[in-house]
């Protein structure tokens, strides 16, 4: 790729001469997490970095261009400067059983300070919520603790879940239920029963056809950000600034690559309120630098990161799942080409 302006469009570029170089990967994970135990991605290197592809599977091509766009920003403008050298990150528990919490939790090694705990999983119940929160709770309790409902719960589940959990002091809840709408009607039912559970928006800014929606209307007390889904680290910060509310940077289990954008934007944030969502290097079996960007103390260090020939190869994939990636890039940049501007 030639020397590209930050200012200019990334994805205007020769895409087959990208598409020769590309590398699609896939990483084994050490605990299945959003149902899945492992994770397909494609790395682009460009002029100014390694950019990651990864929208899931059964995204459609227009979600997925947000995600090519990230990609291409990292590979081909960097991204803007760092006000920070570290940043600190959560534990994330996936829904385990609870005698596998202590487990998953030294994953993430020592001086952690926050942990996010994933509920409302479908198949479980409430029950299986609170024992895997006590877990956490027994194993480290000086944390701050946020539970991720993905959307799982209705307005009535999310009461009586959220009222239940409030025993373990709540950092916040993430996404407990779907839609504006359903955050603001939930938001003020806990005002009105006196349960003190801060509000976060992920799905409602992240899939929302309009990320600001939720918090024009008060729908929530702060507000998740994933590079990726956003379209990038000028894109994600942008919407920050104008949502106006706390932010907490997370990742989309990425590779090392994509975490590294992740920090990118955590890292030139103006203000970071809570450990952020980046910590999930320490549930890859593999990764494709080195050594993986996982925290240490609680932290990851802000800078570029560069795959290792050695582990690339390992992880390398080849065939049908690399045509697959190849094909489903060739529709992406075609819209985004053609279509509005998303
Ligand atoms: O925020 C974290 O602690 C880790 C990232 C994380 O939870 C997620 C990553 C990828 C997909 C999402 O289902 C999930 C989330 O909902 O935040
Ligand atoms: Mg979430």
């Amino acid at each position: 790729m030639s020397e590209h302006p930050v200012s200019a469009n990334p994805l205007d570029l020769d895409l087959e001469e990208v598409l020769a170089r590309v590398v699609v990967v896939e990483l084994p994970l050490t605990v299945k997490f959003r149902g899945v135990t492992t994770r397909e991605a494609v790395l682009v290197e460009g002029e100014r970095g390694w950019g990651e592809f990864a929208p899931f599977p059964e995204y459609d091509d227009a979600e997925a261009l947000a995600w090519w766009r990230s990609c291409l920003e990292a590979a081909r403008c960097g991204f803007p400067e760092p006000v920070r050298s570290h940043v600190p990150v959560n534990a994330t528990v996936p829904a385990v059983a609870a005698n596998a919490v202590p487990d998953v939790l030294d994953r993430y090694g020592e001086g952690i300070t926050a942990v996010k705990v994933k509920v409302a999983e479908a198949g479980q119940d409430l029950e299986q919520d609170l024992a895997r929160v006590a877990a956490v709770r027994a194993h480290w309790p000086q944390v701050a603790i946020r539970v991720d409902a993905n959307q799982g719960w209705d307005h009535g589940q999310a009461v009586r879940a959220l009222s239940a959990l409030a025993q373990y002091d709540l950092e916040y809840a993430e996404q407990p239920v779907a839609g504006v709408d359903g955050l603001y009607a939930l938001k003020e039912e806990l005002a009105r029963r006196g349960v003190e559970v801060p509000i976060a928006a992920d799905e409602s800014v992240r899939k929302a056809e309009d990320p600001l929606a939720v918090a024009r209307a008060g729908a929530a007390d702060l507000i998740v950000v994933k590079v990726a889904p956003l379209g990038g680290v000028r894109r994600a910060l942008g919407i920050v600034q104008q949502a106006g509310l706390p932010a907490v940077v997370s990742s989309a289990l990425d590779t090392s690559v994509g975490l590294s954008a992740g920090v990118a934007l955590a890292a030139s944030l103006p203000e970071l309120p809570y450990a952020c969502g980046l910590g999930t290097g320490s549930l890859l079996g593999q990764d494709v630098l080195a050594h993986g960007l996982k925290p240490s103390n609680g932290q990851l260090p802000v800078g570029a990161v560069s795959p290792e020939p050695n582990n690339l190869r390992a992880v390398e994939l080849h065939g049908p799942r690399q045509q697959w990636w190849v094909e489903r890039i060739r529709r992406v940049h075609r819209l985004g080409q053609s279509g509005p501007n998303r």
